[in-house]
């Protein structure tokens, strides 16, 4: 796979920092989660372990910090997900780490990121979401702004974002054979991913308040409306050409509508639409609209997503040996594609010994460390 070889470190952490291990995994990166000795209880389950092996270790114990930063002389990346100042104060900060491996690559995924006044405050998608802007923009007409779940700072500007600089990274060492230090604030990972709504604030497109524009919820060919059967359909006509289609779909004349961008008429068109899509259940509206470019796509559950046909055709969901069903990694890359474990996630030090051995620590060594209380064998299923 694209990443054989590649040995990366991922410091156990929430959300967002499993989802950049996962995806280097899924491609074929050996990736160890280092995960905390004294607090199994309380361990964040990492429900994003695909792939991923599990070590115990004690960064609080000179003698666990002392072996990370041994792990680390002989590892490709480092994600740590700690508020800036943690790593500094383990002894374990890029200064350090790099000054010993000079190729590492030093991944810190964060919320704010390594400077700025909210660098050492806690915070959660939804903080990170409001403070890019992009909240602001999220929402519908005159409700409060609303974050949709936790895939824009956490996952889209952050475990994605993180991974996308850690393999540019590796790409760059190629070349210049030296590791760098990646700050990965999670604010900014979503602002980037909106720089068409910064660059697009001048079309036209964004003029009216929130929620009454034409993607935000305003215009009603791009919508959800409420099926007969309480189910839902999508639909994205945008184009004149599409919008024709939908038009006819729903048994319109398109001779007796205001014109399609006439903003003011929205609301009463909206009004019409989902009138209409009232009257029949998604099935139906599906035999009326598949296979034509209306873009009316019916609005699925996680169950009937992994079953619907297209997405069976493409094996877009797999199964794993419990016979969890999860999205398949994307992008497919044609020649060397990812392979995602089918195993089960790794229980809490399960791996600690088959690690340490590999990165190089004797048997004396890892039973001095486990004395030390160092290191963890416990194989309890991480929570969550
Ligand atoms: C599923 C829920 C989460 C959903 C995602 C949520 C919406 C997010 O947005 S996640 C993104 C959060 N932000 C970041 O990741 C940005 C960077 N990180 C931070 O800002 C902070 O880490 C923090 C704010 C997230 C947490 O702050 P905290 O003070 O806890 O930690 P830090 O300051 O970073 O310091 C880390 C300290 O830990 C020490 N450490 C680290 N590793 C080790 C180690 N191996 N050994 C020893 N010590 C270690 C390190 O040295 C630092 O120490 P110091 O502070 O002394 O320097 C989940 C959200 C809440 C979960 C539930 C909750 O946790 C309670 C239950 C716990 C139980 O175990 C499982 C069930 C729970 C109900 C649990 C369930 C889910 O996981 C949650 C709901």
């Amino acid at each position: 796979m694209a990443l054989g070889g590649v040995r990366v470190l991922e410091l156990a952490g929430l959300a967002p920092g499993p989802l950049c291990g996962m995806i280097l995994a899924d491609f074929g990166a050996q990736v160890v989660r280092v995960d905390r000795v004294s607090r199994f209880a309380e361990a964040h389950g990492d429900v994003q372990a695909r792939g991923k092996r599990s070590l115990a270790l004690d960064l609080k114990r000179p003698q666990g910090a002392a072996a990370l930063r041994r792990l680390c002389g002989r590892a490709d990346v480092l994600i740590e997900p700690f508020r800036h100042g943690v790593m500094e104060r383990l002894g374990l900060g890029p200064e350090v780490l790099l000054q010993e491996n000079p190729r590492l690559i030093y991944a810190r995924l964060t919320g704010f990121g390594q400077t700025g006044k909210y660098a050492k405050s806690a915070g959660h998608d939804i903080n990170y979401l409001a403070l890019s802007g992009v909240l602001s923009k999220l929402g519908r007409k005159n409700e409060n702004p609303y974050a949709p779940v936790n895939l824009l700072a956490d996952f889209a500007g952050g475990g994605v974002m993180c991974a996308l600089g850690i393999v540019i990274a590796l790409f760059e060492r190629a070349r210049s054979g030296r590791g760098q230090v990646i700050d990965a604030s999670m604010v900014e990972g979503v602002a980037y991913l909106s720089s068409f709504l910064w660059k697009s604030q001048k079309m036209g497109l964004w003029s009216q308040p929130r929620g009454q524009n034409l993607l935000d919820g305003g215009a009603p060919f791009y919508e959800v409306y409420r099926t007969s059967d309480g189910k839902f359909m999508a639909v994205g006509a945008i184009e004149p050409v599409f919008y024709k289609q939908l038009i006819k779909g729903l048994g319109l004349n398109l001779d007796e509508l205001p014109t399609q961008m006439s903003v003011s008429d929205w609301p009463g068109m909206k009004k019409k639409f989902a009138s209409i899509f009232a009257q029949k259940t998604q099935a139906e509206w599906c035999s009326i609209f598949d296979s034509t470019d209306a873009c009316v796509i019916p609005v699925l559950s996680f169950d009937d997503a992994a079953s619907h046909p297209h997405n069976k055709e493409r094996s877009s969901f797999i199964k794993n040996e419990q016979g969890e069903m999860s999205p398949r990694p994307a992008p497919v890359l044609s020649r060397t594609p990812a392979v995602p474990s089918r195993k089960r996630d790794p229980f809490i030090g399960e791996h600690t010994e088959e690690i340490l051995l590999e990165y190089g620590f004797t048997k004396q060594e890892i039973a001095k460390l486990y004395s030390d209380k160092a290191i963890g064998f416990k194989n309890l299923k991480a929570n969550l």
